[in-house]
């Protein structure tokens, strides 16, 4: 066999895929294979392209075409397309190596008043770029030719003139525009071409492909731009070797589940044979964790483990001490209070004193007696303590009467067992939303995995935490510090749509993760007040139709709402009026309805808010049970975050509905 010819993959490729039907795709990935094995087959006409900018052709079929820039040994795979569109792409690109920077960067040749506008005066005011001088833009990695045009235009006009350029620079000037300080980036040296193309920087854009094996795992799975670009950052997280607990943190769709995934794989080869754990907190995101590695890698890794943690506990639990049954808040609650019923305490902060103590496995009084109560809303004097104790004891003593227990109380038995060495570990967790794990999970994982270089990966984000109270990882001797860092390119959602979800983030958290860069446009998001529900459900039905009559899958479009029975409802309704529906933990074919709760981690091309209304975001009923005013500002934050989730589900197009009084946490509009 011939040596394979080297291959790179930029993104543009990709994305152009997308917009082709599948038999299409397939037709180009033969064409690809072929070339792989001998560029000069002539089935692939392979010729240079006149005026073609240094671009070639190859024919995947009658109608299509492969557009390719050789460079060095090596073919970058620039665009696919139907014949003259192809060929108009070619003209309209250029590939080149910039003079200050050494990226490789593919930009958009400009426009004759594009070019033009580079000869006008400086606009002082409005020209938010003409207060950087050329040098410096320049050693920002912006092509000459776009220096003066960028200085000189309004920022309407940099909108316009930054979609002809890479995204490395984009993500620069952005930054500038948003007024924070932007380093040159360090020049590229690089002896060859193919160094080039490896460089991290550069992978952003480019995938080299290394052999025929890996081109066709490459290829066989989904050409996903995730699997093949990361940026610098995500790159680095992936690989790095870490001599502890490590966290990656960032606004939604920052990419922090695409490091989770390729990390894992990075591990698993690391340590070939030794298991390793990837896990979240619910089933669905886990089924969809295991979906997206086995595209990742083309096949099961066979020593990654993927399952959800509470699962993984439980049958850890009945590995070690044999069945068991799990009670949960409705059949504790009347228990806790029929037994704490002549404590002068109300039944709210019962409950949530007990899960406070159920959650951090304080099961001795000495382990509740020197445990920091701070920053809890009702003081208690030890004898109050002391007496609390007693009916937690009672509690716990009724509960294993019955072979039952919580799920904290399986995480802790379970840490137990690992701690005891009577079930074996894993060398190496990897955890994705991390924020919503409690003090008895976060143990958990830690006794899961053997302590050592790479052992903990914990990705979170804390705006979006909705079950549990933050913790405080220190205490729980989760040490992250300088194996920490924070993700900002938002690769899901067009810039319209984050910048309104970050503005309905809670306060409290702010800091941590506002402040993501979207670099896709799209529609402005739509904000509808109505008077009644029904008439927003007939909005809604208008709105789906709108929706998938711009060509979206019914399977691209979800409806979220706060509560199960006002999800059902927007099911039914949507089923009348004859659209495809289904629940969003189901398995069918249509629009995805159900809960914000469960789409956590979830994206889809267009999201319906349905009922972003005052009584529901905070729901009122939950904040009714809130013991004092320290338990009911944490429950707002959740609801906050919960908004917060919902709005930052779409790629695209966003619709929010609500009756009556909208959510004081709904932002208006810009
Ligand atoms: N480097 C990348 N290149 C292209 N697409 C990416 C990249 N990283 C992430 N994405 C895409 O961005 C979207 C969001 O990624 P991901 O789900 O990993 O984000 P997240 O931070 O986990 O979001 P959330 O916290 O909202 O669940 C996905 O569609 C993913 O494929």
């Amino acid at each position: 066999m011939t040596e394979a010819t080297p291959l790179a993959l930029a993104k543009t490729f990709l994305k152009a895929k997308d917009r082709l039907a599948s038999t299409e795709r397939a037709t180009v990935m033969d064409a690809l294979l072929l070339l792989l094995q001998n560029p000069y087959h002539p089935s692939l006409h392979l010729k240079k392209i006149r005026d073609g900018n240094g671009f070639w052709s190859i024919r995947a079929s009658r109608d299509l075409r492969l557009i390719f820039y050789p460079y060095g040994k090596t073919w970058i795979v620039l665009y696919c397309g139907h014949h003259d569109e192809a060929y108009d792409w070619a003209r309209r690109h250029r590939v080149e190596v910039h003079q200050i920077t050494g990226e490789i960067q593919i930009i958009v040749i400009q426009t004759k008043e594009q070019a033009e506008g580079a000869d006008s005066v400086p606009m002082e005011v409005g020209a938010p770029l003409a207060r950087y001088d050329e040098d410096y833009l320049l050693s920002l990695g912006v092509p000459p030719d776009y220096v003066k045009p960028l200085r000189y235009a309004t920022e309407d006009g940099i909108l316009e003139l930054m979609k002809g350029l890479p995204e490395t620079v984009q993500e620069r000037i952005w930054s500038l525009l948003e007024g924070k300080p932007v380093p040159p980036p360090p020049r590229i040296q690089v002896q060859s071409a193919e160094e080039l193309l490896s460089h991290p920087l550069v992978r952003r854009q480019f995938h080299l492909l290394q052999s025929l094996q890996e081109m066709r795992q490459a290829l066989g799975g989904p050409w996903e731009a995730w699997r093949f670009f990361l940026h610098p950052l995500q790159r680095e997280m992936v690989e790095a070797r870490f001599g502890g607990p490590a966290r990656v943190t960032g606004g939604a769709g920052t990419g922090k589940t695409v490091v989770a995934i390729h990390r894992t794989r990075t591990l698993a080869r690391r340590y070939p044979g030794a298991p390793i754990l990837l896990t979240t907190f619910n089933k669905g995101l886990a089924q969809k964790l295991k979906g997206a590695l086995r595209d990742l890698h083309g096949e099961e890794l066979p020593n990654v483990h993927v399952e959800h943690l509470h699962s993984l506990a439980l049958r850890l639990y009945e590995e070690a001490y044999g069945p068991i049954e799990i009670w949960t808040e409705e059949r504790y609650r009347p228990l806790l209070e029929e037994l704490g019923g002549g404590l002068p305490f109300s039944p709210g902060f019962l409950l949530s004193e007990w899960e406070m103590v159920d959650a951090w496995g304080l099961y001795t009084w000495e382990a509740y007696r020197g445990f920091s109560r701070e920053g809890r809303g009702t003081p208690l004097s030890a004898r109050e303590r002391l007496a609390l104790f007693e009916v937690f004891q009672r509690v716990w003593e009724a509960m294993a009467a019955q072979g039952a227990t919580t799920f904290n109380g399986v995480c802790h038995r379970v840490r137990a067992a690992l701690e005891g060495g009577r079930l074996p570990r894993f060398r190496a967790v990897v955890a994705d939303e991390t924020q919503d794990f409690g003090p008895a999970e976060l143990m958990l994982l830690r006794a899961l995995a053997e302590e050592g270089e790479d052992d903990l990966f914990l990705a979170l984000d804390p705006g979006q935490r909705i079950y549990k109270g933050p913790t405080s990882w220190r205490a729980l001797g989760l040490e992250v510090q300088g194996r920490s860092r924070r993700l900002r390119v938002n690769y899901r959602t067009t810039r319209e749509i984050g910048e309104l979800a970050e503005r309905a983030l809670p306060p409290e958290v702010e800091g941590e993760v506002r402040g993501s860069l979207a670099l896709l446009r799209g529609p402005k998001p739509e904000r509808r007040g109505f008077n009644r529900e029904g008439e927003a459900l007939e909005e809604l039905v208008r709105w789906v139709r709108w929706v998938l009559g711009q060509g979206l899958d019914p399977s691209q479009v979800a409806v979220l709402a706060r509560v199960h029975n006002l999800a059902e409802r927007v099911g039914e309704r949507l089923r009348q009026e004859g659209l495809p529906a289904q629940r969003l933990d189901g398995e069918g074919e249509g629009v995805w309805y159900g809960t914000v709760h469960g789409a956590k981690g979830l994206e889809f091309r267009a999201v319906a808010l349905f009922g972003a209304n005052a009584s529901l975001f905070p729901l009122r009923t939950l904040l009714q049970k809130a013991p004092d005013p320290q338990e009911k500002a944490l429950l707002e934050e959740r609801e906050r975050s919960l908004l917060y989730v919902a709005l930052s589900r779409p790629r695209e197009y966003l619709w929010v509905g609500y009756w009556g009084a909208p959510s004081p946490y709904l932002p208006g509009e810009g």
